[in-house]
């Protein structure tokens, strides 16, 4: 689905482009967005959106509200029979499965496995598919597919098309390693919600994706967060005169919204 997406005249994508859409939902051109602020572009087109109704035909207005608030936008059936309904039954799965590791991730900060429950009530979960080109010739650094970046969530779950290495990962010592996609798995990333909520304890993860394989390259990241009117918050365990307060506490929703303009309105 997502192949005949991108496959799409650019004019037909372009009538759905985030920039006029609210809240960034919709169709992002190449080099539109700019993860790395030392970067010049990254080199993806996309596709956004985020929750929607499964029951009803349009947004529903209790999910929607608030800073993050805005409808989904989709290509026409007549363009794309079938492509809503597909994609959001893969969205739909994927935010079980996302529902399904908040309380292992609490369990592993010693709270109740319910702790997160009343925090995720309303699925603030953004989905993208993306679309990388092969890179080839020469390599200009600050053009890669996605610059070196961290995710703004709690973490994402993300399918990489299988047998293609283009996604790489920051580690401790600071040197950039490959995360190849392994058949039938996904790659769950920490992002920076949970490095708020836990004051860094959960480290999010900086990574960048360049595609030099010579072929085309999808990818489906589902960003998952709490609720975008809750704030976030370190748990009191994980503040203490050794880890004092790391970050101005602020709503789910707000940081995401900021990072959104930022990456976009570069
Ligand atoms: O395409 C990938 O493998 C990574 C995508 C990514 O990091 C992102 O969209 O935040
Ligand atoms: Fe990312």
């Amino acid at each position: 689905m997502a192949k005949r997406f991108f496959a799409l005249p650019t004019e037909t994508k372009m009538e759905i482009e985030i920039r006029k859409t609210p809240n960034f939902k919709g169709y992002s051109p190449l080099l539109s967005g700019n993860n790395d602020p030392m970067g010049a572009g990254d080199l993806q087109e996309g596709f956004e959106f985020g929750w929607e109704n499964p029951n009803v035909n349009k947004n529903d207005a209790a999910d929607a509200s608030g800073v993050m608030a805005g409808a989904n936008v989709w290509p026409s059936e007549a363009h794309l029979p079938g492509f809503r309904e597909k994609v959001l039954r893969y969205y739909y799965a994927s935010v079980t499965l996302g529902k399904s590791l908040f309380p292992l991730f609490a369990l592993a900060l010693d709270l109740p496995e319910t702790f997160f429950a009343d925090k995720t009530q309303h699925s603030a979960a953004l989905m993208k598919l993306l679309h990388y080109p092969p890179q080839t010739g020469s390599i200009d650094e600050r053009v890669i597919g996605i610059g070196a970046h961290t995710d703004w969530e709690c973490f994402t779950i993300l399918w990489q098309e299988p047998g293609i290495q283009a996604l790489q990962v920051l580690n401790s010592e600071k040197k950039w390693i490959n995360a190849p996609p392994i058949p039938g798995t996904l790659v769950i990333n920490l992002g920076d919600q949970f490095a708020r909520w836990t004051n860094d304890i959960f480290k999010s993860t900086v990574h960048r994706a360049i595609n030099r394989s010579g072929v085309r390259r999808y990818s489906i990241p589902l960003f998952f967060g709490t609720d975008y009117n809750v704030e976030l918050e370190p748990m009191p365990s994980c503040v203490s005169a050794d880890r004092p307060l790391k970050y101005e506490i602020i709503t789910a929703g707000e940081y995401v919204k900021a990072r959104l303009q930022a990456t976009y309105n570069h």
